[in-house]
This record gives structure tokens, C-alpha cells and sequence, in this order.
């Protein structure tokens, strides 16, 4: 046998072990090229110099002017499309531009203010968010109105409760008392057993937790009072979820129901479909008008949520303060920031705000909130104190519950009272006494007005919608709302009675409107009139016309022209005055021809 050499060592190596030498090698060379191509583009070469016209191209000075004056031309434009701009948002802030939807779509991404005091100046948002309100009701079996727990009177909106009874008799109207972790235990009974008086009502806290999804819910037997305070889950769903449960299952035949969720802004409409939902599906948020438009939301098989934007047209009657301290206005835009803080000033004691805000005592509004501003660090240039932002940082806290308040409900007079024991009905589909009982168990665990430490204040009234904006927008439900629900003068009574029975008038003007659009909203209006009692503020408005016209007429001995010198089809101008067609449309010309 031939002995190995022990110094030659064969250099075969295996096959797995070739190919990662070559894969290897691979890599390394694309490494490589990479990193030369990096540190090529580093050095990137220069770009070469346009050469230009050649001289000696024959037209080159017409070329040159030419491009000389493209580049004019080019710039013009821009000029001209700026100025438009400028123009365009003038205008959308002066009230002026009415439907335009783009133009809103902007406002919203750029979160324009929706709510300044006066109606001109307000944007399109009011009647986006009428609409909306609208579009929520009539879609809606049951609605839900959020009320805030620490003021539910001034959180309630009247004719926002009208628009669902006068929407027809299978809307049920449900309140529901929101953030009940801001206010004492005696509060919440109290509340409850004043507004279940007048309609069903429930107990709720809504989940404050951040993360996207599993919200917790705090089941109503495991509570105890200690930790209620502290705890971010949701409070009260099991209730509610059981309330809407009852309803679906009162009705044989329809099994699925859609609820919509309606109130003021920043009462918690939105946390209220998250809770539920248990995942963040809905946009929260601390501002008024965080929802700009309709939301669904589907929370099992038989029941869909909608979430309505906030109602903001509402009236102040003069006073700001009132919707600011109410949170209904964004208090970045407010006007005056220091006068709500005076009303926060005449409801809390002073040792109340010197314990929350660290500051020494204070003898006027001025003070305390210089007070605040140095303690906060809100100086303007030169080291003067910037009252204004102590202002919005106190008016933040008073609506986010760190400055703590509460109110009790007022008591009622007899007639009320008569009032309230009929109206008990209405909780009967619902079947309210078996969930009332469930939920009480949490009710009780929740702290006593003595381990509290908040302030109480006298309840604010309920809001009403801005009459104004009814002239304004062509409210058909409100205008309803304005004639059926409020006192008018008994002229005006008169008339709008008077309409309603002027048939053949009702049927002229249902054809123009008929010819004049189709469009969504007609037909929704439309849909509305035909509702019997609601009043048609069109239909007014013709007969107003025509009562002007015919008053014209007589004064003028018969001349069709009326004073603004419209153009009345019904006469017959070429045979001249007197000899009145009137009823006949067209008539004259057939008579000419
Ligand atoms: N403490 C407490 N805060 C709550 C509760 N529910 C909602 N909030 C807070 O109230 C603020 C407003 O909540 P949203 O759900 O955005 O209110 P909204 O009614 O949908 O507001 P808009 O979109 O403006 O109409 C948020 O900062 C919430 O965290 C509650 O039960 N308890």
C-alpha cells in the first residue's frame, strides 16, 4: 500500500463547501458595486451647461422673445390663480360662498373654526352639521342624546329633542348621562330620577383608554368605590347594550336597529361608540367638532351605531361665555377668553383654585389670572404675562373635569309633574325597569358628594337652536319646530294655518319644486313636508308673494308688472293693461300669434 505524503494536502473540498465560497465571493462583489455606486452619487458630475441658441441660428431673436414671453405669460397665471385664492377665502369668510362642498372639504382638512358668533361669518359647518343631524335622525330607530353628567340641563338641546318626536312616532328618544366618574354618586341618582320623569334615561362613563383596541369594560357587579374614580374602563355599557337588546327584541319582525348618537359637541359621542365598540373606530378628542360628518358603525348584527356630529347651532343669547363654558366652542377661537373665566370665578371659591393651580390668593379676575400665567410660564415678549393663554388654559380645565363641578337638577312645578308621569310610557319598549335594576349596583360604588371635593353650581338651561340660522339655512325642520312648538304672535299663527289649508297653492308649488331640482335635499324636504302637521316655510313664502302681488295689482289698477318689475308670465303685455290673462300661462303669445 503507497503511503501518504503527510506534507501535500489535497485542496478538494466539498461541494456545500465550494458554493458558499462562491456565494460568498458574490456578495461580497455586489457589496462592493453598491458602495461605489453610494459614493458615485456623492460625487455626482456636474450638470452641463445648456449650451443656448447658437449664434448663428437664424431666428434666434425670435426664439428669445418667444420664451421671454411664455415665461411672462407663466407667471401672470400663477399671479392671476393666487389673487383668485385670496379672493375665494374672503369671500367663504364673509358667509358669502354658499354650496360650495370643495370648499368646505378644505376647511375640514385645514380645521377652520365652524362656530364664530355671528351667522354670516359662520362657514358652511352649521348646515353640513344640520344636515348631518338630519341625515342621523331619519336613518335612526332609536337615538341616543349624550348629555354630560356635571351640567345635564345645559348640555340638552330642545329642539334637537323636537326634531326626533315631530321625525315620526317609531323614533325613540333615549338620554344618556355621560361621564358620570366627574360627579358625585347623589348627583348621578338625582339626575337620573329627574330626567327618567320625562324620558328613558341611563348612566354612563365612557372608556379613556388610549390604545387601539380590547377597551375595557368594568363589569357592574365587580365594582368597588375605592377605584371607580381611577378607572379608565368603560362604565354602564352592559346597560346600555341590554336597553338597545330589549328594543330590538320588542319588535317581532324587525330585529336589527340603527342608533344615533346626538348632543353637543364634546359630550362624548364618540368615546361612547368606542366604548361599545371596544376599539378605537371613531376620531375623539377634547375639541368641540372633532366629528365633522356621519359616521356607522356596526356594532353586532342587529345593531348599527351613527355617530352625529356635534349640534353647534345654537343660540348664546348674547353671551359666549355660556357655550364656552359648555364646551361648545373651540377655545382657541374664542373671542374674549377672560369673560367665561369671570363666570368660572363667580362659581368657585377661591380656595378650590389656589389648591388646583399652586398660586397665592387673589382679589380679582386680573390677578388670579396673572397668577396663573406666571405660575404656568406664559409670558409674551418682553416678560409681560400673557393673560389671554391663562385664560384658554383654565377654560381647557374646567371643561376636561380638572376643575371639578357638579350640578343638582331643579325642582319642578306641579304642571311639570303631570306632564312627566305621562310621558313614563315611553320606556315601555325598552322595558327600562329590569335594566334600571342592573344598573345600580355601579351607581353605588360611585364616591359620595363628601369624598368629592367639587364644586357645586347652580344647572344651566337647556339650549335652543339660533333662530337666526332658520332664515338663514332654510331649516324646514326647524321652521316647523319655531311654528308648532314655540308661542308666535297670533297674526302669524293665522297664517301659516291659512297655508296649510290653501290646497290648490300647496299643489302649484310642490310642481316648481318638482321642476326646479332633484336633488337629495329636495327630496328629503320634500319627504318632511309631507309629514301631516309640518309646517311648509316655502309655502309661506308663496303665499306671502302672492298676497304682495295681488295687493299690487289692485293699487295699480290691474298692471302686471309688480313693483321689482319681474315679469309675469300669466299676462298677456302685448294686448297692453287691462286686459289680464291672469291663470292662463302663455296666453298672450298664443293670442299674437
Ligand atoms: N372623564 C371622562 N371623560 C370623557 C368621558 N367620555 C368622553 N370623555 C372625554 O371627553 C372628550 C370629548 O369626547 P368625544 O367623544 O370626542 O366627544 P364628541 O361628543 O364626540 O365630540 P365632537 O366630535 O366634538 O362632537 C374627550 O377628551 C374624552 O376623553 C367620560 O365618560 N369620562
Amino acid at each position: 500500500m503507497v503511503k501518504r505524503s503527510k506534507k501535500s494536502k489535497s485542496k478538494r473540498v466539498s461541494l456545500k463547501q465550494k458554493y458558499k465560497v462562491i456565494r460568498k465571493v458574490k456578495e461580497h462583489h455586489k457589496k462592493k458595486a453598491k458602495e461605489a455606486k453610494k459614493s458615485g452619487l456623492k460625487h455626482k458630475r456636474k450638470v452641463e451647461k445648456d449650451p443656448g441658441i447658437p449664434n448663428d441660428w437664424p431666428f434666434k431673436e425670435q426664439e428669445l422673445k418667444a420664451l421671454e414671453a411664455r415665461r411672462a405669460r407663466a407667471l401672470e397665471e400663477l399671479e392671476q390663480k393666487k389673487a383668485a385664492r385670496k379672493e375665494r377665502a374672503k369671500k367663504r369668510k364673509m358667509g358669502l360662498l354658499e354650496d360650495d362642498e370643495k370648499e368646505l372639504s378644505v376647511e375640514e382638512v385645514k380645521g377652520i373654526d365652524f362656530s364664530t358668533g355671528i351667522v354670516n361669518a359662520r362657514d358652511n359647518s352649521d348646515r353640513a352639521f344640520y344636515k348631518e343631524l338630519v341625515k342621523v335622525i331619519e336613518a335612526s330607530d332609536v337615538i341616543l342624546e349624550v348629555l354630560d353628567a356635571r351640567d345635564p340641563l345645559g348640555t340638552r338641546c330642545v329642539d334637537m329633542e323636537m326634531m326626533v318626536m315631530k321625525s315620526g312616532p317609531d323614533k325613540h328618544l333615549v338620554l344618556l348621562l355621560n361621564k358620570i366618574d366627574l360627579v358625585p354618586r347623589e348627583a348621578v341618582e338625582k339626575w337620573l330620577k329627574y330626567l327618567r320623569e320625562e324620558l328613558p334615561a341611563v348612566a354612563f362613563k365612557c372608556s379613556t383608554q388610549e390604545q387601539r383596541s380590547n377597551l375595557g369594560w368594568k363589569s357592574s357587579k365587580a365594582m368597588k368605590p375605592s377605584n371607580l374614580q381611577q378607572t379608565s374602563d368603560c362604565l354602564g355599557a352592559e346597560t346600555l347594550i341590554k336597553l338597545l337588546k330589549n328594543y330590538s327584541r320588542s319588535h317581532e319582525i324587525k330585529k336589527s336597529i340603527t342608533v344615533g348618537v346626538i348632543g353637543l359637541p364634546n359630550v362624548g359621542k364618540s368615546s361612547l361608540i368606542n366604548s361599545l365598540k371596544r376599539c378605537h373606530v371613531v376620531n375623539v378628542g377634547a375639541t368641540p367638532g372633532l366629528t365633522r360628518s356621519m359616521q356607522e358603525v356596526q356594532l353586532d348584527k342587529n345593531v348599527k351605531l351613527l355617530d352625529c356630529p356635534g349640534v353647534v347651532m345654537l343660540k348664546s343669547s348674547g353671551n359666549d361665555a355660556s357655550i364656552a363654558l359648555r364646551n361648545c366652542k373651540r377655545i382657541e377661537k374664542l373671542d374674549d377668553p377672560v369673560a367665561p373665566v369671570k363666570e368660572i370665578l363667580k362659581l368657585c371659591p377661591e380656595r378650590l383654585l389656589v389648591t388646583i393651580y399652586k398660586i397665592p390668593g387673589f382679589e380679582s379676575v386680573d390677578e388670579f389670572l396673572q397668577n396663573v400665567a406666571t405660575v404656568r410660564g406664559k409670558l409674551k415678549k418682553g416678560g409681560i404675562v400673557d393673560v389671554e393663554a391663562a385664560a384658554r388654559i383654565i377654560l381647557h380645565d374646567w371643561n376636561e373635569g380638572k376643575i371639578p363641578y357638579y350640578t343638582m337638577p331643579p325642582g319642578r312645578n306641579q304642571e311639570e309633574l303631570s306632564e312627566a308621569r305621562i310621558v313614563t310610557e315611553l320606556g315601555k319598549e325598552f322595558n327600562v325597569d329590569e335594566v334600571y335594576n342592573t344598573e345600580s349596583s355601579f351607581i353605588g360604588s360611585l364616591k359620595s358628594a363628601d369624598d368629592f371635593h367639587s364644586v357645586q353650581v347652580p344647572p344651566s338651561h337647556p339650549l335652543n337652536f339660533d333662530e337666526t340660522i332658520l332664515e338663514v339655512y332654510d331649516c324646514p325642520f326647524l321652521s316647523s319646530i319655531w311654528d308648532n312648538a314655540r308661542p308666535l304672535p297670533s297674526t302669524e299663527v293665522d297664517e301659516s294655518q291659512e297655508v296649510i289649508s290653501d290646497e290648490p297653492m300647496a299643489s302649484e308649488e310642490h310642481d316648481a319644486e318638482k321642476a326646479k331640482s332633484k336633488s337629495t335635499t329636495s327630496k328629503q324636504n320634500e319627504k318632511l313636508y309631507a309629514v301631516e302637521g309640518m309646517f311648509n316655510p316655502k309655502m309661506k313664502r308663496a303665499e306671502k308673494k302672492r298676497k304682495k302681488k295681488a295687493k299690487n295689482k289692485s293699487t295699480l289698477g290691474g298692471d302686471a308688472m309688480d313693483d321689482e318689475g319681474d315679469y309675469d308670465f300669466g299676462v298677456d303685455y302685448v294686448k297692453g293693461k287691462g286686459q289680464n290673462t291672469c291663470g292662463v300661462p302663455m296666453s298672450g303669445i298664443e293670442v299674437d300669434e
